[in-house]
């Protein structure tokens, strides 16, 4: 494992597949502002390195993905260091979001709060058949914020306002019929599951996935005819590579 920071380790393979390793951070990956600061750093870091193609972000133990914010810090937060606190999460969660490769999130035991914040801006959810999912800010006093916003996107209003007014949590099956989650692995298959995804992704145009996630971003921002207008300049500088013309090429040459 190459070590980027004292939070943040990677493992890469051959194909362009990294993951990405919360480290130090207790069994639960536990989100205090040295982690937070630490991981988004390391994925800006990895950002720029066109050879990598798919991002697996998971925890260091199977307990959990990411179990929170830190209780124990933010206990100690004021006015105007809750906002500080908020912000670094949020710039982590928009680290992911801005990725410029598929993000997976790979996802055993526990994810909640700012953890599920941080899921949510993956591009891809895949839970272990035990995991448990929630929202438990409000029970510690303060509202989910940030990238919960991203929830009812998700899920709905209702089931994201459930999530976020509840503080109940919800179980891998709940999550899957939700489309909290887009896969539960069967148990110990959960490398498996995501391995999968992995060679879905790893069998199309790098090129054409970079920029069908850039897109995805701005149809979620942009008006409906705003996203279809853009969507036709996209399309032209797609065939600024040669990959489309390759790709193409590959299909019409086929043998059958
Ligand atoms: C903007 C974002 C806001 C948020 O994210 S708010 C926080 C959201 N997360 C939570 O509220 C989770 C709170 N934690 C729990 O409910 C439980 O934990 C779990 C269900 C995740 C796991 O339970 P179990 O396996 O019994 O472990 P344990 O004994 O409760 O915890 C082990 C150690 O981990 C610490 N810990 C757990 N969650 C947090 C947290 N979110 N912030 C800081 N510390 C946490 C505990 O205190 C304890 O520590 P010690 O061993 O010293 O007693």
């Amino acid at each position: 494992m190459q070590v980027l920071n004292n939070h943040c380790g990677v493992t890469r393979d051959t194909r362009g597949v990294v993951h990405v390793a919360i480290c130090n951070a207790g069994p639960l990956n536990i989100l205090g502002s040295p982690v937070t600061d630490a991981v988004r750093e390391g994925l800006q870091q990895l950002s720029s390195d066109r050879s990598i193609r798919v991002l697996v972000l998971r925890g260091q133990s199977e307990k959990s993905m990411i179990g929170g914010a830190d209780i124990k810090e933010m206990v100690k937060l004021d006015r105007a260091s809750a906002e500080a606190f908020i912000s670094r999460l949020r710039d982590l969660c928009e680290a992911v979001r801005a990725f410029p490769v598929p993000v997976i999130a790979r996802m055993p035991g526990w994810c909640l709060g700012g953890g599920l914040e941080v899921a949510a801006a993956c591009d891809f959810r895949i839970a272990a058949h035990d995991a448990h999912f929630g929202m438990p800010e409000v029970r510690v006093g303060i509202p989910s914020v940030i990238h919960a916003a991203l929830l009812p996107r998700l899920i709905g209003w209702a089931r994201a306002r459930w999530l976020v007014m509840t503080a109940e949590n919800i179980d891998a099956p709940t999550a899957l019929a939700w489309g909290l989650v887009d896969k539960v692995a069967p148990e110990g298959e959960l490398d498996a599951v995501i391995e999968h995804l992995v060679q879905a992704l790893l069998a199309c145009g790098p090129e054409a996935l970079r920029s069908q996630k850039a897109l995805l971003r701005q149809w979620e921002e942009l008006p409906l005819t705003e996203s279809v207008n853009l969507s036709v300049k996209v399309f032209g500088e797609s065939f600024l590579t040669d990959e489309p013309t390759r790709l193409m090429q590959a299909f019409v040459n086929r043998k059958r």
